[in-house]
């Protein structure tokens, strides 16, 4: 279970106070107008923005007081988040732990990209996709990774029609059967009824 207790940020004269219970396997929503704080509160997540006081906790141990590389955290930001000079494949490997997956955990990599789409991408540089497909690409493998928390910043931004509604799909079929902890960012009511189990407004 992953929670927030009382936990507060703030940046510069802005605060937020957040109190939320995510049960493993269920999916947050977070919406709200542009400055709201949703980027903020994944960056918290992350480790990447100073917790101010409370704590976050997931099965009942602090995240608060670790670096973002000891947190068991995949972040998707909102750019980014692609090496350039690295084809499509290397890229995806380098979720996994010395950029090397085991072979399981990689053909699940080959499967996502098809269900998704970008297999035939694999041998191409992200300079030379759109962005629905770096989209697509950057997606599979911050899910994919072992991190028992994703954070995505509007994941599905520049996707629309049936790739919209397949990744989405995808992604909370994943987060549920994996029984992990997923946290979303979105403006699109229609993302918030499909695939959230809870909804944090801001
Ligand atoms: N690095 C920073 N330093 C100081 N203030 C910041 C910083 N980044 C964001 N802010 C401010 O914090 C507030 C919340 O920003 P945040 O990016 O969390 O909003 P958001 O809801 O994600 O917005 P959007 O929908 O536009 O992405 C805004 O007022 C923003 O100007």
């Amino acid at each position: 279970m992953l929670e927030a207790r009382q936990l507060v940020l703030r940046r510069g004269d802005r605060q937020w106070n957040h109190d939320f219970v995510l049960e493993p396997g269920r999916t947050l929503a977070l919406t709200g107008p542009s400055g709201s704080g949703k980027t903020t509160l994944l960056e918290a997540v992350g480790g990447f923005v100073p917790v101010h006081s409370g704590e976050l906790l997931l099965a009942g141990t602090a995240l608060t007081g670790l670096p973002p590389e000891q947190r068991p955290v995949s972040t998707l930001f909102q750019q980014h988040n692609l090496f350039e000079h690295i084809r499509v494949a290397d890229n995806l490997k380098l979720g996994f732990r010395h950029g090397r997956p085991d072979a399981a955990s990689w053909s699940q990599v080959l499967a996502a990209c098809a269900h998704l789409g970008v297999d035939e991408l694999l041998e191409r540089y992200p300079g030379e996709l759109s962005g629905g497909q770096r989209q697509r690409v950057a997606l599979i493998r911050t899910v994919l990774r072992p991190q028992v928390i994703v954070v995505l910043d509007e994941p599905f931004s520049a996707l629309d029609g049936d790739n919209r509604q397949r990744a989405g799909d995808w992604v909370h079929q994943q987060i549920r059967d994996s029984r992990r902890h997923l946290l979303f960012v979105t403006h699109q009511p229609d993302d918030t009824a499909r695939w959230a189990d809870e909804v944090l407004a801001l």
